[in-house]
């Protein structure tokens, strides 16, 4: 994997001739960003912004990668919808990645990440027979499989049990360990325990917001990862923290 570079975004986003967001957001090296904000604020079109996607509105600033070099090819991105083609297999979902540049998947290391997200058993199976959280998984797996310094997870984990998300939170962690990531969530508790930054998108702007003294991966029964998580939510409640 090549350096992870950070990125800086600082501008303002127009929908239909309204501001929507005026931001300045900046995603450390080879660090976790966590993204908060109401439901509509702007979150998943900041990440369509950084990839260059449409995102139905106008952008005016600038988005620059810390090492100068262009950011298109170098971000991995797994959708809110799963983007998994209805027409193929979990398996060849998987490797699609390699299958676009003409490259043969490493079938080893696609076995291992279905293994890990709990779909072995699965991975002749169309995405129409999986649950809406196995769809989330293969999705995951898909992302994962891509070996890309720069990952973007928005609402990855929202579809899954309790359970179910707490190990594919600590499967990311590992396997995107020194990557840049920025993840888009609702769940306090998610960035409090996942986050190496944690930033509050309104529109406003982004507010970096405290996070707890102890790296991540944080356990969830720690006290200051506890008060973290609950300041956060009154925060997103609009209630004085
Ligand atoms: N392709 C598009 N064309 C027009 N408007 C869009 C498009 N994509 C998003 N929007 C609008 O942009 C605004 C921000 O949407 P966005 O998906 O970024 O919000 P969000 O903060 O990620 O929301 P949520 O938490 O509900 O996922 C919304 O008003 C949405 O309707």
């Amino acid at each position: 994997m090549n350096q992870p570079p950070g990125i800086k975004l600082s501008g303002q986003h127009h929908l239909d001739g309204q501001l929507l967001f005026k931001a300045e957001l900046e995603l450390p090296a080879g660090a976790w960003t966590c993204l908060l904000g109401r439901s509509g604020v702007g979150k998943s079109t900041i990440l369509r912004l950084i990839l260059g996607l449409d995102t139905g509105g106008v952008f005016d600033g600038n988005i620059v990668a810390s090492d100068g070099a262009p950011l298109d090819r170098r971000i991995g991105y797994m959708a809110q919808s799963d983007l998994l083609l209805p027409w193929l297999t979990v398996l060849e979902n998987i490797c699609i990645g390699a299958r676009l540049r003409g490259a043969s998947p490493d079938l080893d290391r696609a076995h291992a990440l279905l293994a890990r997200v709990g779909l072995a058993d699965r991975a002749g199976a169309k995405p129409a027979a999986l649950s809406g959280g196995m769809r989330q998984r293969a999705a995951l797996a898909r992302t994962l499989m891509e070996d890309r310094p720069v990952v973007f997870l928005d609402e990855p984990f929202s579809a899954l049990d309790a359970g179910t998300r707490a190990d594919m939170q600590e499967l990311a962690v590992e396997v995107l360990a020194g990557r840049t990531v920025l993840l888009v969530t609702h769940d306090p508790a998610e960035a409090t325990r996942l986050a190496d930054q944690i930033v509050v998108l309104s529109a406003e702007g982004a507010t970096r917001w405290p996070v707890p003294s102890t790296p991540p991966l944080r356990g969830l029964s720690d006290p200051e990862t506890l008060r973290c998580q609950s300041r956060l939510l009154d925060h997103l409640r609009g209630v004085a923290a």
